[in-house]
């Protein structure tokens, strides 16, 4: 699908349905955080996601040397291509002539990996401009433009065709929205049989209810992180079935206690380090079956 062959696609683009996602689209448009600029040039793949797997402390070498800052960026910016490649991995059997959809794309770099790996198309949406001209400007510099591409829309009400898409996901970017429009919107695009994928971050209900990290966080980000069970409960609701649910927040607290250490740190790793550590927020990958 390019913008050629679907001209109703930018035609149709809702503008910020709420106040709220305006905030939103704001928030993003003016986000120019050294931590992700500085990753993304690394390779030209700009992630805002974290990052899971374990420190390679041998690459790293020693912190008194004076390409170790270097070598920091270049090791965080690795466990985050690792945290994508992971969500990739539960996409499914997707063709070169599959459409995958990107709900909440940022500044598309697990678009460029999905194309990559699959061959296919990946439609991406954002509420913010500066994020879709930037992921734009990176799909035509990897002539990719016609495979690759994002929009400013809002992920709750896509110009995407019923049961037109193979696979989607969100990856951190499912606490700006509810859950039950937000499953919903997947499963109308989503064909039988496709595939939905979240990596996200949630509130844990063995903790009670979210505990002063997580108001934190959601302060932090202007956003409003969902418990673990609102996400099965509204999955169950839409016609998504989980398939696989994996607790990744031992494999990601490597990577936080590792960027504590740097000079990119934002203010925000005491509040994730400290409530992975207290079992009140959790990361988590659910693959889930369209039925
Ligand atoms: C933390 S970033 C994640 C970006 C990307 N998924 C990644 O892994 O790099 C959150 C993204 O969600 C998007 N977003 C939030 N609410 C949205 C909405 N209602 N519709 C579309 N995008 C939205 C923001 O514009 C931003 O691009
Ligand atoms: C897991 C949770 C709760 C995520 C909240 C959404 C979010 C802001 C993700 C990272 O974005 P970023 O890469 O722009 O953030 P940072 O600047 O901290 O790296
Ligand atoms: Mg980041």
């Amino acid at each position: 699908m390019t913008t050629e062959t679907t001209p109703a696609l930018s035609a149709t683009i809702p503008a910020p349905a709420t106040p709220y996602q305006e905030d939103i689209a704001r928030y993003w448009n003016n986000e120019a955080r050294p931590v992700n600029l500085r990753l993304g040039d690394v390779d030209g793949l700009y992630h805002h996601h974290y990052g899971i797997g374990a420190v390679d402390h041998a690459a790293l070498g020693d912190p008194e040397h004076r390409e170790y800052e270097k070598k920091l960026v270049a090791e965080l910016h690795r466990l985050e291509s690792a945290q994508a490649e992971l969500l990739l991995d539960h996409l499914g059997a997707v063709t070169g002539e599959d459409t995958l959809v990107d709900a909440g794309c940022g500044r598309g770099g697990s678009m460029v990996m999905a194309h990559r790996r699959f061959g296919c198309r990946v439609q991406g949406v954002t509420l913010s401009e500066t994020q879709a001209e930037f992921g734009n400007g990176r799909a035509r510099d990897l002539r990719i433009q016609d495979h690759v591409r994002s929009h400013v829309c809002n992920m709750l009400d896509t110009p995407f065709e019923k049961g037109s898409v193979a696979a989607s996901w969100n990856n951190e970017s499912t606490m700006y929205v509810d859950l039950h429009d937000l499953f919903a919107e997947h499963s109308r695009f989503l064909r039988v049989g496709g595939r939905y994928v979240t990596i996200t971050g949630c509130w844990n209900p063995r903790y009670g209810q979210p505990s002063k990290w997580v108001s934190q966080i959601n302060a932090h980000f202007e956003c409003n992180i969902h418990s673990r069970r609102e996400y099965l409960r509204a999955m169950a609701d839409n016609r998504l079935v989980p398939q696989t649910i994996t607790d990744l927040t031992p494999d990601t607290l490597p990577y936080w206690e590792l960027r504590a250490t740097s000079s990119l740190v934002t203010g925000i790793e005491e509040a994730f380090i400290e409530s992975y550590r207290d079992g009140s927020f959790q990361y988590v990958l659910i693959a889930a079956d369209r039925v």
